[in-house]
């Protein structure tokens, strides 16, 4: 059974079909691709993905449940994380209290807790802030757990939003754009990353990516959409060999 299933997926915004009728499913473990052209809806999908955005038809289930009508953070809770294409992190926060606001979500304690100080709200900081820095040595920020996430190079707060999203514990993670703006060595050290925290984590992980190496270099399967719509699904050597997709998306490189 599927992980992740979108059926008949679309919105628009006025006149415009940003999604139409898109169709796909993730299994789980799942390392998937999805790219197309600049304006094709992919990061309008992850909207509707995470609630961002109501879709104007179609379903999403996440492990048989529905998710169309939940905010944001209740997607979120149930399991789905994701990043953006422009970074969003608390930029004047420290790196540790970034991921420690994205762990609050599963706090095992509750608000009275927190304002009376009862032994049960010590505990649980002090479990979120062994549990980030868990992370932070994952993601080799450990190091910095106390410099403002504003004071990091770009490379590096692009892997503190993959962590805060790992913070959230998800069983989807939704990439978009994680290499924009990383030199080579970077987006390499981050295709390892991405293939070991999949593995680690037991996760199911989606990308969209304009880097052609990152997309054909860790993922099995790769969604092309265009205008809105899946053109194409297949393996990294499928799509390469694609016609529809030379033509929509690799045409200049291709000819
Ligand atoms: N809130 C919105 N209101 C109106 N139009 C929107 C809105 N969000 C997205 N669109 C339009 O939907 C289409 C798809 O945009 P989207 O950002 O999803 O593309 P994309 O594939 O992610 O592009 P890129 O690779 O450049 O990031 C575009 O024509 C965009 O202008």
């Amino acid at each position: 059974m599927a992980l992740l299933s979108v059926s008949n997926l679309s919105i628009s915004f006025g006149g415009l079909k940003a999604v139409s009728n898109v169709n796909f499913e993730l299994n789980k473990n799942d390392l998937a691709g999805l790219i197309g052209p600049n304006g094709a809806g992919k990061t309008t999908l992850f909207n509707m993905l995470t609630g961002v955005y109501l879709p104007t038809s179609g379903e999403i289930c996440l492990a048989d449940k529905n998710l169309v009508g939940y905010k944001p953070y209740q997607i979120n809770q149930r399991g789905i994380a994701r990043t953006f294409q422009n970074i969003r992190l608390f930029s004047d926060l420290s790196v540790i209290d970034n991921l420690k606001i994205a762990y609050h979500s599963h706090a095992k304690y509750g608000l009275v807790s927190a304002i009376c100080r009862l032994p049960g709200f010590y505990a649980g900081e002090k479990e979120m802030h062994e549990k980030s820095m868990d992370l932070l040595k994952i993601f080799k920020l450990d190091h910095k757990y106390d410099d403002l996430a504003k004071n990091l190079p770009y490379g590096e707060q692009r892997r503190l939003e993959i962590a805060r999203a790992m913070a959230c514990e998800p069983q989807v993670l939704l990439l978009d754009e994680p290499a924009a703006g990383m030199n080579p060595q970077e987006t390499n050290d981050l295709m390892e990353l991405i293939q070991w925290i999949r593995k680690e984590f037991d996760l199911t992980i989606l990308l969209i990516e304009h880097d052609m190496s990152l997309v054909m270099g860790v993922c099995e399967k790769i969604y092309v959409l265009d205008y809105g719509q899946i053109i194409a699904m297949g393996t990294p050597d499928e799509i390469k060999n694609n016609h529809r997709v030379i033509e929509a998306y690799l045409g200049e490189e291709a000819s």
